[in-house]
């Protein structure tokens, strides 16, 4: 075929590709590559719809001559008919096992995709990385047409074979897209419509493609589609490497838990291992270029690793504010998993000359164990000694103690010295769920057991921590509604989920803390009698702070994990004034007073009294506030004058000031707004109790 003859095939394909794009066409010329030029003209024009550019932008344009330019190249006519079946039984169960990976995290989203697709006349796709169909579920009447056998696994869907389709142009342009009808380069795909996204592994090589096609005009299912697509390409590399260290990061705090969270991964030598899209994007990192990076040549720290470790052990899944390489200002959180705690704990120092308090020359272990919470108080060391008798058994732990005495991290340290160490730690805190949710959250519900509940159902909390360990915290606020279930599940040993009438046995074990006396709550008839000898199996109680025989270590603790790996001195003044503060806030009031301590010293390694708050430094003629003074625990005090204090630190900076806090600035804001209305209100409260003010 001639060259004008080819363009003017092309040109009159235009008007029968579908009415809207009758009307508004434009020429573009293609220039063939010499590979073809022996069979093909030297230059092509075909018309490409004016709308498709107008609703899709540049890049699309772009995207879609160069598809259609490719196609020609590789010789395909317009004509040419991918004919099933193409392959048979034993190639589809090949490919199949090929991409095993990829169907292990990409299959589920292939079913719930489809789900929320049924009934449109679509197909969802998962294709290789070469465009191959690898497995697919579709409507029923779009499966059992003509292109029922094309969406089965072992077809090739690329370029070179079906010329311009969503599939083979995602592939060969690694980008997401969408192409509808006409835009197909082969006339019998010409009633279908195509959306597709890459997902690239972790080294951002394509590992597959998640499509859905539809014999509808348009589908516009480009947005679910690429979304899935992510969610795949994340869960890939999280659950891949869930051993390292996974540091998820985004310059704006709210996005850190949606599909625009970047995420890194970091061996225990520092090097990356893998990130995600958005993290090469954020990192300006080129996929040929990652490896070797390091955690310093990314990020913004001045410390090392085990630093690093240590400090996001202490968040324990917290968010903290952190930079890039760059200087741009990112919110972190960080989770070390157990290749990466063990490694980073081998190498941490334990040579007794390099320091010269008790936890210093300890042997960190890979994660926090009871014997490792003994720094050498006496009331601590009865509770690690009576917790460790029952670990293993089936007893309940009833821990009691102040808010911040250190609760969650002793049952934390109960669950990794018992044999249950490699099953799941569940928490769940009682107060913080609303009462309505608390059921479903704890014992979760089969699909559609309510308005709102997820498709799939909830296996809940209880059936989580199956094999592991289950906290309650706050027990004390379990709504009496629920006591009864939670009695029966402690009795019985099995969960019902909400709309089911299956019960599933459950093998944990149960920890439950509060800071409220239990036994009050029973007198006055807020808790359940037996379910709370049920929970009492045994009974610890953490002393407060102010009551710890050890604080002197345990500063030396805290500010070897809060110091970024600086060797920091602590004058005798300072130690004295920590270890005679009443501490209402307990080990967290200490942990933040240490934490801004650090701040304001920034480069220098002795900690003096000008580094404290004003409430701990005596005052001439002063005495240390004795125990029996001890104010009542106020966190919105505490929080309010570790919050003045960072601002003071650094000169009004708001960022410096959520950097030194350890949260974002956002979050800086939202706390000053809050903790300024709760001072006014508690100003009005005072003026109004005050004989002789106004308004008494
Ligand atoms: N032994 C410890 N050494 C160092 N830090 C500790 C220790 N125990 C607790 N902390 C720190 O003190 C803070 C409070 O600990 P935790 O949340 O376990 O207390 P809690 O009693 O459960 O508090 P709440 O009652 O408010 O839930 C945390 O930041 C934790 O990292």
């Amino acid at each position: 075929m001639s060259g004008s003859a080819s363009g003017k095939r092309l040109a009159a394909a235009c008007p029968q590709r579908g009415a809207p794009y009758a009307v508004n066409c434009f020429t573009i010329t293609m220039s063939v590559d010499q590979r073809s030029r022996a069979s093909h003209p030297k230059t092509v024009e075909t018309r490409v719809p004016l709308e498709f550019h107008q609703a899709k932008g540049a890049l699309a344009k772009h995207a879609l001559e160069a598809s259609w330019q490719r196609s020609i190249a590789s010789g395909l006519a317009e004509t040419h008919q991918v004919l099933p079946p193409v392959t048979s039984w034993a190639d589809g169960r090949a490919v199949r096992s090929r991409n095993s990976k990829l169907l292990k995290y990409a299959e589920p989203s292939v079913e719930n995709t489809f789900e929320q697709m049924a009934g449109t006349g679509t197909v969802v796709v998962l294709a290789d990385a070469e465009g191959i169909i690898v497995c697919s579920k579709g409507d029923a009447d779009l499966m059992s047409g003509p292109f029922g056998p094309l969406f089965q696994p072992g077809v090739s869907w690329s370029e070179a074979i079906a010329g311009t389709n969503a599939i083979g142009t995602c592939v060969a342009s690694r980008a997401p897209v969408t192409v509808d009808l006409a835009e197909h380069y082969l006339i019998s795909f010409r009633s279908l419509s195509g959306a597709a996204a890459p997902c690239f592994d972790s080294a951002g090589t394509i590992a597959g493609v998640f499509a859905a096609y539809s014999t509808s005009p348009a589908i516009h299912a480009l947005p679910l589609i690429r979304t899935v697509a992510v969610l795949i390409e994340n869960r890939m590399l999280v659950r891949e490497m869930a051993d390292e260290i996974v540091v998820v990061f985004h310059p704006v705090a709210e996005y850190l838990t949606t599909i625009k969270q970047a995420i890194a991964v970091f061996g225990s030598d520092g090097k990356l291992l893998g990130s995600n899209s958005a993290a090469r994007c954020l990192l300006n990192l080129d996929p040929r270029d990652t490896l070797g990076k390091r955690f310093t040549d990314l990020f913004g720290f001045n410390f090392s690793l085990e630093r690093f470790v240590d400090k996001a052990r202490a968040m324990r899944g917290s968010q903290f504010a952190a930079s890039l390489r760059d200087g741009r200002e990112v919110t972190m959180i960080v989770n070390v998993g157990v290749t990466g705690e063990a490694a980073c704990s081998a190498r941490a120092p334990t040579d007794a000359s390099q320091s010269t308090d008790q936890q210093q020359t300890r042997p960190r272990s890979a994660r926090v164990l009871l014997k490792d919470l003994d720094l050498g108080d006496p009331q601590m060391q009865r509770a690690i000694q009576k917790a460790s008798m029952i670990l293993g058994s089936d007893i309940p732990l009833l821990i009691e103690g102040e808010s911040g005495v250190g609760k969650e991290v002793f049952t934390a340290a109960f669950h990794n010295s018992g044999p249950r160490h490699n099953g799941p730690f569940v928490a769940v805190n009682c107060a913080a769920i609303p009462e309505g949710l608390i059921e479903s959250e704890l014992f979760g519900y089969e699909e559609g057991a309510f308005t709102g509940a997820k498709r799939k159902g909830f296996p809940g909390k209880i059936l989580q921590a199956n094999g592991g360990t289950l906290f309650l915290d706050e027990i004390g606020d379990m709504p009496l509604s629920l006591q009864g279930r939670l009695l029966r599940v402690l009795q019985e040993r099995q969960v019902t989920p909400l709309g089911s009438t299956r019960s599933m046995p459950v093998d944990v074990s149960i920890v439950c803390a509060t800071h409220r006396s239990m036994i009050d709550e029973v007198t006055a008839g807020r808790f359940r009698e037996d379910l709370y000898y049920r929970l009492n199996g045994l009974r610890i109680r953490l002393p407060s702070l102010r009551e710890r025989k050890d604080i002197s270590c345990l500063i030396d603790f805290v500010i070897n994990a809060e110091s970024g790996g600086r060797k920091i001195e602590v004058t005798p003044d300072v130690r004295h004034a920590l270890c005679t503060h009443p501490w209402p806030g307990n080990i967290r009031q200490l942990q933040m007073t240490l934490r801004t301590a650090l701040a304001i010293l920034r480069d220098g390694t002795e900690l003096r009294l000008e580094h404290l708050p004003d409430e701990l430094v005596p005052t001439e003629g002063s005495e240390t506030p004795s125990q029996a003074e001890a104010q009542p625990c106020d966190l919105a005090q505490i929080e309010m004058d570790a919050v003045r204090r960072a601002i003071a630190a650094s000169d009004g900076n708001m960022s410096e000031a959520a950097r030194i806090l350890g949260i974002s600035r956002k979050t800086l804001y939202r706390k000053l707004e809050k903790l300024s209305a709760q001072s006014t209100a508690g100003q009005v409260a005072k003026e109004q109790a005050a004989p002789g003010t106004k308004g008494t």
